[in-house]
Formats: structure tokens, sequence, C-alpha cells
């Protein structure tokens, strides 16, 4: 039994929000102790010119304002994402605003972008030392008059800390942001921020890779107008997905009517189904990470079976623990092993097909 095992019911009698306050400000002390994870050529992945040691990510969220992003990597994440960073330090919604879905292994968030603005945490990312990949992901303020405007001011802004960007326009918690997914509206977006990041490359010498990161809430044709302007523009990859608005298949009724973005094992399913659905669209290359609902090595690697480069997670970590990441690269480990393979990407889109043509 582990630490956190002991932990979980004491913890889980807290609002989810302090729970959360709380792990990072044991991770800040380094009360949590480093997972040994196993260094393993068939596990490290090469995705947008970056050499990733696994293909384990931490999801954007967890550390919104980047206070434990090398305590992360300590845990056996292969990289970590920071964020979502606004311009300016925001609030977001009134609490309660998580809400533990326990039955389901689920988390239902209505945050709406509470975080401490891009000064706040580009002060943090400077002053690191690390070499492990650590990815910023940006957005726009509720009350902005421009909001391609705040994506553009966080490329410039973190461009020389930044090991790559999330341009995140699927939280479905700030009023008219996932219209940005529209065709046109994402058109201006991505040419904006490509232009932005293409101007820091020739100024530093060193270029940041642009992943997008969609909603799992997507018609065909929508799936379809993201594909087209993804291919249109030089993007780096995509990200699929961010929470969803659906209630499918719940157990906990209980909570289930609190408004909010879905995750956990709840999305795993739609997530992988759309992930699956533009692998197909965008062909066998483009770099896509799959998040949503990742719990085990098995839901990790049925991502990559459906189409992923990467996998990132984040709400099965509030179930199983912070070991959640190393157990999964070990599991990651020994399946290779099992299945005799030299790298974890030759299952890549082995079931694209059978998760694409599954229904929503
Ligand atoms: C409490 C919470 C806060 C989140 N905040 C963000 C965020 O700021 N930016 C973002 O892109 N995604 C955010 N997400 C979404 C996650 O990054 C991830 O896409 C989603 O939860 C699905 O993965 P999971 O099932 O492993 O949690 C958040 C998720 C949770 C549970």
């Amino acid at each position: 039994m582990s630490v956190f095992d002991l932990l979980r019911a004491p913890l889980f009698t807290l609002d989810p929000e302090t729970a959360h306050g709380l792990s990072i400000a044991a991770l800040k002390t380094g009360f949590v102790p480093s997972c040994s994870v196993p260094q393993d050529e068939r596990l490290r992945v090469r995705v947008a010119g970056l050499d990733f040691p696994n293909p384990v990510g931490l999801a954007a969220g967890y550390d919104k304002n980047a206070e434990v992003p090398e305590a992360m990597l300590r845990l056996g994440f292969g990289f970590t994402e920071v964020g979502t960073l606004t311009p300016k330090p925001q609030a977001g919604n009134p609490r309660p605003r998580i809400f533990r879905l326990v039955e389901d292994e689920g988390v239902i968030n209505r945050l709406g972008f509470n975080n401490e603005g891009h000064e706040a945490a580009l002060s943090r990312l400077s002053a690191l030392k690390t070499t492990g990949i650590i990815g910023v992901n940006i957005g726009a303020n509720k009350d902005s008059a421009d909001r391609i405007a705040d994506y553009v001011a966080g490329i410039h802004r973190f461009a020389g800390v930044a090991r790559y960007f999330t341009v995140n326009i699927s939280s479905p918690n700030t009023p008219g942001l996932r219209d940005l997914q529209a065709r046109e509206s994402l058109a201006a977006l991505l040419s904006a921020v490509l232009a932005a990041r293409d101007a820091e490359t020739a100024r530093q010498g060193r270029n940041v890779p642009v992943f997008l990161k969609i909603a799992p809430d997507l018609t065909e044709e929508g799936m379809d107008d993201i594909a087209a302007e993804v291919l249109a523009h030089p993007l780096d990859g995509l990200i699929v997905s961010n929470t969803t608005l659906s209630r499918d298949g719940l157990k906990d009724a209980r909570q289930a009517g609190e408004a909010g973005g879905l995750s956990g094992k709840p999305v795993f399913r739609r997530s992988t189904i759309v992930l699956a659905r533009m692998r197909k669209r965008l062909g066998p290359d483009l770099p896509i990470v799959g998040v949503g609902g990742v719990s085990s090595a098995a839901t990790a690697i049925e991502k990559i079976r459906a189409g992923a480069d990467l996998v990132q997670l984040y709400s099965c970590m509030v179930y199983r623990g912070p070991g959640l990441a190393a157990d999964i690269v070990r599991g990651l480990r020994d399946e290779v092993s099992r299945l005799g393979l030299s790298s974890i990407l030759e299952v890549k889109s082995t079931a694209t097909e059978k998760w694409a043509s599954e229904a929503l």
C-alpha cells in the first residue's frame, strides 16, 4: 500500500480545489519523493523535433502557474505542460468549481482559466535549470477585447522558455472560446499565432513547435473544418482532447448536473474516437497528443493505437495518486517487451479504423 492509498480517504473529505492546492504545496516542499522510471530506448519518442524520454505527459490544468514542473518530471512524466496562462491574472469562476465523480473516476471543472497571468509564470520558468520538456499552454482573458492578440502575446512572452506551445481553444469554461474552432476564426488565429512564432524563431534562432488543443464535442463538419485549417497552416500537431460537455454514461448522478467540462475515465471513449477520426483526416504523420481518461498502460497504448504519438493525463492521477505516470511508463516498458517491439510507436494507428468507426 502506498502513502497515497493511506492519504486518499482524508484527501477526498476536502474540497477538490483545497486538495489540489495541498498537493501543489507538498510538491513544492519536495515532500513527494521522486519515482524511478525506466530509461528505455524503446519508449523514446521524437515528435516535432523534440526528444521525449517517454510518451506520457502531464496535461494542462494541474500546474497552471508553473509552480512544480520539475517535480512533475521527477514523478516520471516524460514531459509536462503548464497553464493555461492568460496575459492578465484572472480569478476564474466562483468556488466550488471542481467536482469529483468518484464512482466514475471522473472530474467536472468550471474553473474558467484561473491563473496568475504571464508575468508570474514567466519568472518561475526563467529560473528553472531543467533540460526536461516543459510546454506552455496559452489562452485568452475572459474580458479580452482581442482574443487572438492574447494568444500572440503568449507566444512572444514565452518563446524563450517554452519547449512547445499549446494553443488552447477548447476550454468550455470561457464563454465563446470554443467559437475559435470555427473555420474562419481558426484560420485567423493560426495565421497570427504562427506568424508570431516564426518571428520569434528568426529572432532567437530556435524554433518552438505549436500544438492546437481541441474539444471532443465536435460534429463531423467541425472536424473537417479543423483538419482543413490544420493542414493549411504549418502547425506542428494537435492535442485531442480537452474536457467534454457531454454527460453520457455517468454513474454518479449526484454531481453529473454540475456545469463544466467532464474529464477522467468518462471522457476516454469520446476523446479516443475523435483522436482516431482526426488521425484519419490528417494522414499518418502530423503529430497528435492523445488526452482524456488515460488511467493505465493499457489505456495509454489504446490512445497510441488510435493514432497518438504521445499521451497526456491529469484526472486519473486524482484517483490513482502521484505514482501513476511511473506505473504507466513501467507498464509500457513491459508491453513493448511482451510484444517484442523496438519502439512503442510500432503500435501507432493499428486501431485507428476501429476507433474511428465507433459511434460517438
Ligand atoms: C481541474 C482541471 C483543470 C483543467 N485546466 C485546463 C487548462 O487550464 N487548460 C487546458 O488546456 N486543459 C485543462 N484541463 C483539461 C486537461 O488538460 C485534459 O485535457 C482533460 O482533463 C482530459 O484529460 P484527463 O481525462 O486525463 O484529465 C483541465 C482539467 C481539469 C480536470
